[in-house]
């Protein structure tokens, strides 16, 4: 008798189940049936031309869009019936950040992270400051930063708080060269982190380096 060796891994457990998205706007469909999942430690990256609905898919997905149709389930729960929850858990930079002008790069951290629990977030805020490129810029404001490096400030917003999910739209805008390299460095430490990680994109490297599976999306006639 042969002994059975261990069988497949089995599939994960998915964290964020898209099933059959619809969206319109007015009376134009922008997405129609679109299913996917990401489990937890895993990246799905959306791709497709401008205009195919990638961010409207984002948006339906934190909660600041309404799909026409379909279910959007973290850890199998409705998004809308947990919206607290979806603050808590969901990390999202969709849109350029409004900062305050009066707040510092390091203030802005310092503030989100309190608000999201950390009582002593020195060391992460300086952490990050670091690993975003902008230790020498923490004392300046907003205005007086570059547009690269303000990006890089509004990523840093989305990572100094506790997430289980983090949602990017096209993380890499602005980013020079090293930036995104260490951006798809980032994003597979959020991985390992057990973070699930959905992000459009529209750079082939990233999505190379960070997406387990991508999800195509193309414009609706
Ligand atoms: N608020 C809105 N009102 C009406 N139409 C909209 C609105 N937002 C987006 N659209 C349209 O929906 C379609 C999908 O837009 P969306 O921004 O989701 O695409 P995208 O894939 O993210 O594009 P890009 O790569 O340019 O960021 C586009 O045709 C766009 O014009």
């Amino acid at each position: 008798m042969t002994q059975a060796g261990p069988g497949p891994e089995p599939a994960p457990e998915p964290r964020l189940t898209v099933t059959g998205l619809r969206h319109r706007y007015a009376d134009r469909p922008v997405i129609e049936d679109l299913t996917f999942t990401v489990p937890a430690g895993r990246a799905v990256a959306l791709v497709g031309p401008n205009g195919a609905g990638k961010t409207t898919v984002l948006r339906c997905i934190v909660g600041s869009a309404e799909p026409a149709a379909g279910r959007i389930l973290l850890d199998g729960v409705p998004i809308d019936e947990r919206a607290e929850l979806v603050r808590r858990d969901v990390a999202a930079l969709l849109d350029d950040l409004d900062f305050f002008p009066d707040l510092t790069a390091a203030e802005h951290l310092d503030l989100l992270a309190r608000a999201h629990g950390n009582a002593t977030p020195e060391d992460l805020v300086d952490t990050l400051l670091d690993d975003v490129g902008l230790l020498a810029a923490a004392d300046q404001l907003p205005g007086s930063l570059s547009s690269g490096q303000r990006r890089r400030l509004a990523l840093a917003t989305a990572l100094v708080r506790p997430r289980t999910l983090l949602v990017l739209d096209e993380p890499e805008q602005r980013l020079d060269t090293s930036g995104v390299a260490w951006l798809a460095e980032r994003l597979q430490e959020e991985k390992e982190a057990g973070t699930s990680v959905v992000f459009a994109s529209h750079d082939p490297a990233l999505v190379e380096a960070v997406a387990d599976d991508t999800v195509e999306l193309t414009p609706l006639p």
